[in-house]
């Protein structure tokens, strides 16, 4: 405090009478000092401007280009090979007919990449769209994908959500039909990452619906809905005009969403809709983050597994559905989907709306399931049985499949025995493990 008030007193002038002149002297250079800093900032100021704009200039044109070398479409030759790979290949004059030409999207994925075969197998055009995310090891999905190339199949890496690509490709290609199987899946991991539900689910979904409603000729949509969407509907078998407003989990919400999403486009804009609920898919080239397979590679590996259990100790089942069997369903909606109505986003007339079951209608016990493995792999499961939580699983699954089965001719014919039989063998084969060849050998 002194050191202040000292200060203030050497400021002041030692006589009254000075005080205006030095004041007016004072205020003098304080002007010239003001004038000279306002030019250096006003100087300083352009400087900044030029610099910024220059900034500007370069990052838009770094980010323009850098866009452009690392976009992983288009380009004449990109458009090549998106035209040849969706050319069907039907001989002429087949009972079939000329052929359909397909974008599947979530192509790399595991229902995609075998629906995706089949139509190529039977000489339909197919053109793959994937994104290749992180949620299962992207290993897996780059192999499908030169599974798929080394059968003619083309897919695109992109996302759902980019409706520039999307309405790109449908400049390229009057595709016919669009088999929608591109999702967030997994029940569970909605808790730990709800956000990738709605964005692929929810906003990927609109923004493909955008694009096929706005596309010339509109293309018949097939899309994956899921068993899920019965939630906590308690009468069985689960049948297509039971309760679907008790979801127990946010994948199933964005599931059931779709189905309304999917119904406003088919109302407004006249798209034909063909909503498939799968009953828990396996098979080979399967996703890892499913029971069956993380099971198979823990049991492998001499790993615990956990087995969660229902209320009252009862054991959870599931209508587990082989592969093969929901491609014959995917295939047979896009032969029997009907056309779109509408042209330039505007609807001619009523098209097709239609929902179906696609499950086994045998729900075998997640126990049942383990023994089957074990068996097959010739190593006893460590168990770890554990009360189910509350993570958005549900009790039980079973499907009724008539509606499929009059209307679709769709009829599975692969058990829970046999399927795990094939899956085991492609694991295998796969995956190479030592300890697993003597297992494979027996099968
Ligand atoms: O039909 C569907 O619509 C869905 O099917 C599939 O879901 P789910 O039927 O839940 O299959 P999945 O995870 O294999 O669990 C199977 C059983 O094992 C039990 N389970 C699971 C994991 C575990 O560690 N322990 C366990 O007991 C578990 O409690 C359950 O009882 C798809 O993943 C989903 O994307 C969606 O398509």
């Amino acid at each position: 405090m002194r050191v202040v008030a000292e200060e203030e007193e050497d400021m002041l002038p030692s006589t009254p009478g000075k005080v205006k002149i030095e004041r007016a002297g004072a205020m003098t250079r304080q002007l010239h000092r003001c004038f000279a800093s306002t030019g250096t900032m006003f100087l300083w100021a352009l400087f900044l401007v030029a610099m910024t704009a220059t900034y500007l200039s370069f990052h838009s044109f770094v980010d323009t280009s850098s866009r452009y070398f690392a976009a992983s479409w288009g380009g004449l030759h990109w458009e090549r090979q998106i035209r040849a790979s969706a050319s069907p290949r039907r001989p002429p004059g087949s009972a079939e007919g000329a052929g359909l030409s397909v974008l599947v999207t979530g192509a790399a994925g595991f229902v995609g990449t075998h629906c995706s075969l089949a139509l190529r197998k039977r000489g339909d055009g197919v053109v793959g769209i994937d994104n290749f995310n992180k949620y299962y090891d992207p290993s897996l999905k780059k192999a499908r994908r030169a599974l798929l190339a080394s059968h003619g199949v083309f897919v695109v890496e992109g996302d759902i959500n980019d409706g520039r690509l999307l309405t790109k490709l449908f400049d390229v290609v009057p595709f016919t039909h669009v088999l929608h199987l591109a999702a967030q899946a997994g029940v569970r991991y909605a808790m730990e990452n709800p956000a990738s539900y709605v964005h692929s689910n929810i906003a990927g979904l609109v923004s493909l619906l955008e694009a096929c409603k706005e596309a010339d000729p509109q293309p018949a949509v097939v899309w994956a809905s899921s068993s899920s969407v019965y939630g906590l509907n308690d009468a069985v078998p689960f049948s297509e005009a039971h309760r679907t407003d008790r979801p127990a989990s946010l994948y199933a919400a964005t599931k059931k969403a779709g189905e309304e999403i999917t119904h406003t486009y088919n109302h407004i804009y006249g798209l034909s809709v063909t909503g498939l609920r799968f009953f828990t898919v396996y098979g080979p080239w399967g996703r890892p983050d499913m029971a069956y397979f993380s099971f198979t590679r823990n049991i492998l590996q001499g790993k615990p597994i956990t087995v969660y259990r229902g209320r009252d100790h009862v054991d959870l089942a599931r209508d587990f559905t082989y592969i093969d069997d929901i491609v014959r369903g995917c295939l047979a909606s896009l032969d029997t989907a009907g056309r779109s109505t509408g042209t330039g986003g505007r609807k001619r007339g009523p098209a097709p709306y239609r929902i179906f079951n696609l499950g086994n209608t045998a729900p075998v016990t997640v126990p049942t399931l383990v023994s089957i493995l074990e068996r097959y792999l010739r190593v006893n499961a460590k168990r770890n049985v554990v009360e189910m939580p509350g993570n958005g699983d549900v009790p039980f699954t079973h499907a009724n499949i008539s509606l499929a089965r009059e209307q679709l001719g769709y009829k599975p014919t692969t058990s829970l025995e046999m399927g795990l039989k094939k899956f085991v063998r492609w694991y295998l084969s796969y995956y190479g493990y030592n300890r697993g060849t003597q297992a494979f050998n027996n099968l």
